[in-house]
């Protein structure tokens, strides 16, 4: 028998009230992969991921997850099989970092028992691996755009859950952290997870992606290995940009480089004087 795949869009459409964003949208993702989509702004790669997470209902085709309709699964097996670390969410008034953690133990928890050993050692793990420990008394509100992002990525580490969907999760990070945070996400794909992620840096893409997702205009114009994948024509036709992809000397996967920038010399601007 074949594993089915981690999830699965089958002629899926689905927008917001009449408007219709991705249209009749088949598409799977394998377990244990970590699949990247990338795509220009407003073409549809939010929609999709909510669509996964349940957030928004297709108004017509089907998603599975591990071969089941996602329809079919109660509210709280969900949450312990989906998590999803949407864009820009705004931060629970007075609640502190902890707390919120915490939250991301609710579905491993029946409505009367108490926290276990086993939740408190979760919130402690996700806190220490995002570098929020110091920051567990900290109210939300008072923390940094990277600092918050790194706190829901926490509470979404402590949801223990197979499948992760991370919209934009380098938003707000400066550049060690996001490289962190994208170590962080190999480090659990590594470990089995099946990890999806909306990225808009097309290196770093390349450089974590088992499989990239493109999108455009709310379809799915390729899939497949970012070797294969990321061409010059593809950057052209998806994002109207002329580069050149070249191998990135660090990995050796595809990087872009845009032709059409202005800054076109090599030579720093007082160099020369
Ligand atoms: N809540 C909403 N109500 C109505 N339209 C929406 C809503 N959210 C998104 N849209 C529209 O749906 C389209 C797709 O948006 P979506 O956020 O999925 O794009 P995206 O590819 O994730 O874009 P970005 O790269 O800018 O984050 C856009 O035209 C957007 O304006």
């Amino acid at each position: 028998m074949t594993t089915p795949p981690a999830i699965e869009l089958d002629s899926v459409t689905v927008g917001y009230d009449r408007r219709t964003v991705c249209r009749d949208v088949s598409l799977r993702i394998t377990e244990g992969s970590f699949t990247v989509f990338i795509g220009p702004n407003g073409c549809g790669k939010s929609t999709l991921l909510r669509t996964v997470a349940r957030v928004l209902r297709p108004s017509e085709g089907r998603v599975a997850v591990l071969g089941r309709d996602i329809r079919g699964y109660s509210r709280r097996q969900y949450a312990r099989t989906v998590g999803l670390l949407p864009q820009g969410i705004e931060a629970p008034a007075g609640m502190a970092v902890t707390d919120l953690v915490l939250r991301g133990r609710h579905p491993h928890r029946s409505a009367l028992s108490r926290w276990t050993s086993q939740d408190e050692q979760a919130v402690t793990a996700a806190l220490a691996v995002t570098g929020t420990t110091e920051l567990g008394d900290r109210m939300l509100a008072e923390l940094s755009g990277g600092q918050r992002q790194r706190a829901w990525l926490a509470m979404l580490l402590a949801q223990d859950t197979p499948i992760l969907l991370l919209d934009e999760p380098t938003t707000y990070l400066d550049i060690a952290h996001q490289y962190e945070v994208l170590d962080l996400l190999a480090d659990l794909h590594a470990g089995g997870r099946t990890v999806v992620a909306v990225l808009h840096d097309l290196n770093q893409a390349a450089r974590y992606a088992t499989d990239l997702v493109v999108l455009r205009d709310g379809h799915v114009t390729t899939t497949g290995h970012p070797s294969t994948v990321l061409t010059p024509d593809l950057v052209a036709e998806v994002f109207g940009l002329s580069c050149r992809v070249v191998p990135d000397p660090v990995t050796g996967t595809p990087a872009v480089f845009p032709e059409s920038s202005r800054r076109t010399s090599t030579t720093h601007p007082r160099s020369g004087s």
